[in-house]
């Protein structure tokens, strides 16, 4: 199995360092994987001269799965925009078909004081986000900044689904349903918004073909409220893309941080990139105090989505849980009674327990 690694911006290297000893122990275990490395983001684009240059599309297109830290920064802000890190991140998405964003977002019991709700109201929180990933606004064309008639400068973006697009994620969300708690929710701002209506319009038509699966729909915004109000009304929440970036950083926080909600981003035959949820932080950079448990849990579910492989998804998985059974925590998880340690530090700590 050929897994390809892309350490990224900022944090990035850091947090996928971590990850990498994890795959390593694996391996010499002897699960049969191939580790290759390519630049993506800033990082390409300072060896390259392109976010998603050619060298890291073949390597990228020939792996099983790929490893993601995140990409952005700064410095690459003023870049045309076509050259900026984020750019690329939406390239390899789009370029390998990954439609499908899984957003687990879990409370570890240990983490439940860290958690920005009260212990009662969040403990055993396990939603599932899935989020579309290769649509939407972030896609759709036209889009650009313009002068307009009245010779006023406009910026534009087009909000689009085609049907077989929200086809696709309707089955993986409620396929998923299945699986779980066989409750899924809908969310959409089918008010005001036509290409949401749309959505919302085929979920309730596809509902049909799941009858096992609870269907309802939600208002984006009042799903962002019933998210810190009462999240364990969720099971699986289905959405679009922009609306799930956004509901997914919401969520991490009732895990305790962002650096705790892994990701995985599949095609149809469940090819995966892996990364974490949370972005390339340039404020943490370089300190070796980034918390890696996010990236090394989206090992996990590269274990679980790409290779099949249940009993090592859950290794690491109960690795991560006794690292936080022992009381070491990074910075944005840490309490009063806690071991603080460092970025490596964690990383070598999830070694030990595997
Ligand atoms: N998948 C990706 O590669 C993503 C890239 N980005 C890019 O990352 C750059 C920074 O974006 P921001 O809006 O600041 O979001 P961010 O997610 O990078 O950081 C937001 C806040 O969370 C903290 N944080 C993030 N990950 C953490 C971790 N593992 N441990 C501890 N704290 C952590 C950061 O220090 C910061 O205070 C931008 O260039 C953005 O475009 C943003 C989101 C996703
Ligand atoms: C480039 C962005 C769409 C990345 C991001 O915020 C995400 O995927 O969560
Ligand atoms: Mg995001």
């Amino acid at each position: 199995m050929k897994v390809l690694i892309l350490p990224g911006d900022g944090i990035g290297p850091e947090i996928v360092a971590q990850a990498k000893k994890v795959l390593t122990v694996l391996k010499n275990d002897g699960l049969d994987l191939e580790l290759q490395e390519a630049p993506l983001g800033g990082a390409a684009y300072d060896q390259y001269g392109s976010p998603y240059p050619e060298f890291t599309q073949k390597l990228a297109r020939e792996a099983d799965a790929i490893l993601l830290g995140a990409v952005g920064g700064p410095q690459y802000d003023t870049l045309d925009r076509p050259l900026r890190p984020e750019r690329g991140l939406l390239a390899i998405r789009k370029d390998l078909n990954l439609f499908a964003n899984l957003r687990p977002a879990i409370l570890y019991p240990e983490l439940a004081n860290a958690s920005t709700l009260k212990p009662e109201v969040v403990s055993g929180l396990d939603i599932l986000i899935v989020r579309e990933l290769t649509g939407d606004i972030y896609f759709g064309q036209p889009r650009g900044i313009r002068v307009n008639e009245a010779g006023e400068r406009e910026g534009f973006n087009t909000m689009l689904y085609a049907e077989s697009e929200i086809r696709r994620i309707g089955h993986v969300a409620f396929q998923a349903a299945q699986k779980r708690g066989k409750k899924l929710c809908s969310v959409d701002k089918a008010n005001v918004l036509e290409t949401t209506e749309f959505w919302k319009e085929i979920m309730t038509d596809m509902a049909k073909e799941y009858p096992d699966v609870e269907l309802s729909h939600m208002l984006v915004d009042n799903a962002a409220m019933q998210l810190v109000k009462a999240p364990k009304q969720f099971d699986v929440i289905v959405t679009g893309n922009i609306f799930g970036d956004i509901l997914s950083d919401e969520a991490s926080m009732l895990t305790g941080s962002i650096g705790m909600l892994p990701s995985a981003s599949l095609d149809a035959n469940n090819k995966g990139l892996y990364e974490p949820s949370h972005g390339s932080a340039p404020d943490i950079a370089g300190k070796d105090i980034a918390n890696p448990l996010a990236t090394i849990l989206s090992v996990a579910m590269m274990l679980r989505y790409t290779f099949n492989n249940e009993a090592a998804a859950l290794r690491v998985e109960n690795a991560v849980k006794k690292v936080l059974a022992q009381g070491l925590r990074t910075g944005d998880i840490f309490e009063a009674g806690t071991t603080r340690v460092s970025c490596s530090a964690m990383g070598d700590a999830v070694v030990a327990a595997l």
